[in-house]
């Protein structure tokens, strides 16, 4: 699938844990896509440049005949490299002009816009397909995490592209942004901390039924 328009704009948005060991990487992943992930971001902050060039790779064999796009964190020139779908760029990860001038137009490009509704109207300007704010919830993942408000959500919803939350996300407080205006929840530890991987998928899909 190549056109930006033919991914699902909403849904869960999971992001990997800091693997080491790739094909356990594969084995705790596949269970969560085959349980229903709109989008799968490949993140390891841990990770060599080797070894992140061989998970990127080995998610992308396993994403792409699900249909599932794979979004590269930090790392547009890796994501350019691996044919991915796109890539994810922070406040420290480079322009996404740059981005988009190695990606191409259906790159699915996506900006950190923390707690910050001007960086956000900076991205979209800039070209960011999707603008993500938190962190909504104290995150284990990232304790240090600036904190976002609940009120960002429905203010970023004008800027016409999906809304993206993210930081200490559960089912339990998962309605909340999804009736707050969340087009896509972006999860790591509430999946991969789970004792039930792919139940705790499913629990966070349910709150975009609960919610419509
Ligand atoms: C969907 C999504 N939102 C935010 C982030 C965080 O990006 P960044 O601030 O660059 O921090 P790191 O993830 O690189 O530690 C993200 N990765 N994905
Ligand atoms: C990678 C990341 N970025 C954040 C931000 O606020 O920009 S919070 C976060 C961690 C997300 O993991 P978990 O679902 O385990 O809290
Ligand atoms: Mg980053």
């Amino acid at each position: 699938m190549n056109q930006r328009s033919a991914w699902p704009s909403r849904g869960l948005y999971l992001l990997t844990p800091d693997e080491p060991d790739t094909a356990r990487l594969l084995a705790r992943v596949a269970p969560a896509l085959e349980a229903g992930v709109a989008w799968l971001q490949y993140r390891n902050k841990a990770a060599s440049t080797i070894l992140r060039r061989e998970q990127a790779a080995a998610l992308l064999a396993l994403c792409r005949p699900l249909d599932v796009p794979v979004i590269i964190n930090d790392d547009w020139r890796l994501a350019a490299d691996l044919g991915a779908d796109g890539a994810h760029l922070g406040a420290e990860d480079g322009e996404l002009q740059q981005a988009r001038a190695a990606l191409g137009e259906y790159a699915l490009l996506g900006a950190s816009c923390y707690n910050d509704f001007a960086r956000a109207e900076r991205a979209a300007e800039q070209g960011a397909d999707y603008l993500a704010f938190g962190a909504f919830f104290a995150s284990g993942t990232k304790p240090l995490a600036r904190r976002a408000d609940l009120s960002l959500l429905p203010r970023a919803r004008a800027l016409g592209r999906p809304v993206v939350a993210i930081g200490g996300i559960s089912p339990d407080n998962a309605p909340l942004l999804v009736a707050a205006g969340a087009d896509l929840l972006a999860v790591i530890g509430a999946v991969f901390d789970a004792a039930d991987p792919a139940a705790a998928v499913r629990a966070l899909n349910d709150s975009f039924r609960t919610s419509a």
